[in-house]
């Protein structure tokens, strides 16, 4: 099972995750897009690559913007190397 990393280590892999924040045992990242149709296709890419990676975001939209948050509800919602590999994932699908 993933093992929670250390604060130092969530840090050090979020300085080559632009825009992504640690707060409250998650990273988060709120994306903007012109409207709702481009924010919708964003959320159905994120699904899909968390299916390929069985591990799922918290995603929450109000029409143009989609607001990512993730943990791993597996070791006890604290952030894991699974969190940082998805939001790589959603790096390259943004
Ligand atoms: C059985 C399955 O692998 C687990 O329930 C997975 C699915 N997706 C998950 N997603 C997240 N964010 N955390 C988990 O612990 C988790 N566990």
């Amino acid at each position: 099972m993933a093992q929670p990393l250390s604060e130092s280590d969530i840090n050090q892999a979020l300085s080559s995750l632009e825009g992504w924040e640690f707060n409250e045992d998650k990273i988060s990242k709120e994306f903007s897009f012109n409207d709702f149709s481009e924010a919708l296709g964003f959320i159905v890419r994120v699904g899909l690559e968390a299916e390929k990676q069985v591990h799922h975001p918290e995603l929450f939209n109000v029409y143009n913007t989609v607001k990512i948050s993730l943990s791993t509800h597996d070791a006890g919602g604290k952030v894991t190397q699974k969190d940082v590999d998805l939001a790589k994932a959603i790096e390259s699908v943004s």
